[in-house]
């Protein structure tokens, strides 16, 4: 059974201006896929797409080789996870936070593997008595990580999740994640604008520029990129990190 698929995909934007035109990949085994695009050229879009928060001007969207019309969105994202850069706590303590996903669905709250997670994202000092909303933005990041994998999701979409950590907790965050696949099998798009990232923890490339989306091996795309308008980006993020 397929994981996560989109087929003939296009997105046009309000004024006329298209972001993607007839994409399509499709997640067959677990992985890791960075996805990455110049700015502006509508990663969030896609993965937002994926997630079932925003329609797209054409094509489809499945998940487990069923189209998205035929699933509650809310269901829908128990399986395929959406995870925003800036990090929403709902009122109330780290704990209530934690336990939002078995409050709502009313299943037992896995109170060791949230301790093990909450450690493994470098958060075993954060008080589960504190109130969320006072947490740093990076500590919110991670609790909102945290609160999303207790839901054990088929599939993360991460919205540039590590942008506003440190290099500690990124690295601690990536590790996570990366061991997370590993033993539960779960996939990950990373929306990264970090090149070196997107190398360190994926073996899958989604290259969106130009309205076209390239599907590939990492290593390959790095070692030698398979089109002009990747080979120019490699060249101008390269500059720019000189700079
Ligand atoms: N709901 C919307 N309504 C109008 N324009 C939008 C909407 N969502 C995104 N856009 C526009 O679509 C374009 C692509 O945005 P998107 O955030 O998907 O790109 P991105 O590749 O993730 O960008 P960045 O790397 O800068 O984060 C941008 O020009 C943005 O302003």
């Amino acid at each position: 059974m397929g994981i996560l698929a989109f087929k003939a995909l296009s997105k046009t934007l309000a004024g006329g201006r298209t972001l993607f035109a007839n994409i399509a990949a499709s997640i067959d085994t677990p992985s890791s896929i960075a996805l990455i695009a110049p700015s502006g050229h509508g990663k969030s879009t896609l993965l937002r797409l994926l997630a079932l928060l925003d329609e797209p001007s054409g094509g489809e969207v499945l998940l487990e080789d069923r189209s998205s019309a035929g699933w509650e969105p809310q269901a829908w994202r128990c399986k395929a996870a959406y995870v925003a850069q800036q990090a929403v706590m709902l009122p109330g303590s780290v704990e209530w936070n934690l336990r939002a996903f078995s409050r709502l669905h009313g299943t037992a709250f896995d109170e060791a593997g949230a301790k093990a997670l909450m450690a493994a994202a470098g958060l075993s000092a954060t008080g589960w008595s504190e109130d969320a909303d006072t947490l740093s933005g990076g500590e919110k990041q991670r609790v909102s990580l945290v609160r999303s994998l207790l839901a054990r999701p088929e599939i993360l979409l991460l919205d540039e999740v590590t942008a506003s950590l440190d290099r500690h907790s990124k690295d601690a965050v990536e590790k996570m994640l990366l061991a997370l696949q590993a033993k539960s099998g779960t996939s990950l798009v990373w929306v990264t604008h970090d090149l070196e990232q997107a190398r360190r923890v994926s073996t899958r490339i989604w290259f969106l520029a130009d309205g076209s989306l390239w599907d590939g091996e990492s290593e390959a795309f790095f070692r030698q990129p398979p089109t002009e308008a990747a080979a120019q980006f490699l060249k101008q993020r390269t500059m720019e990190a000189v700079d």
